[in-house]
């Protein structure tokens, strides 16, 4: 990222936030929308998915296509969440991402999310912004206060699409 060796194990040196899922998607039936996780950005720093051999993770692409993100055997898929980007002043971007089930088997992942506490603030970090002569893209803010707007997208979800939060709330 051009930055010092070892600098992001120092600014995110709390473990205790982490965490891991196992999923399971059912096949597709003809009966539903066959949406296994609809379209979201991760929230956190970064994400580590193990899929199997089923397929129907896809990525969004910048001309608005979703593109297949196809099993490869023995490799791990690598997820730029929101805290990165904003980290990086979007230089690395928080993709969209969604899994589509496909018909005629189960398909299982694991995904590993590396965290950060939620007392920490999340702002550019000058390598990106000033030394980089860039102006910062976002305003600065607390992980948790961000967490929680997420968690209220579910638990109060807006009636308009355009007031649900994401990582644009912070942009300047
Ligand atoms: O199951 C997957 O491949 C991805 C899961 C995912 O995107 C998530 O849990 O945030
Ligand atoms: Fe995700």
């Amino acid at each position: 990222m051009g930055l010092p060796p070892g600098f992001l194990a120092e600014y995110n040196a709390d473990r205790g936030f982490d965490f891991l899922t196992a999923l399971r998607y059912f096949p597709a039936t003809s009966s539903d929308e066959n949406n296994g996780i609809s379209a979201h950005e991760d929230g956190n720093c970064i994400t580590f998915v193990l899929q199997d051999g089923v397929g129907g993770l896809e990525v969004l692409g910048e001309d608005g296509r979703w593109v297949p993100a196809e099993p490869v055997e023995g490799s791990i898929v690598v997820n730029v969440g929101d805290v990165l980007q904003v980290l990086s002043n979007k230089k690395f971007k928080s993709a969209t991402h969604r899994v589509v089930r496909r018909p005629g088997a189960h398909r299982h992942s694991i995904a590993f999310f590396l965290n950060l506490h939620g007392d920490k603030w999340v702002e550019p970090l000058p390598e990106f912004a000033a030394h980089a002569g860039e102006p910062p893209r976002y305003r600065g803010f607390r992980y948790n206060e961000y967490m929680q707007l997420r968690m209220r997208n579910k638990t109060h979800p807006p009636t308009r699409p355009e007031d649900v939060v994401h990582i644009t709330h912070y942009d300047i």
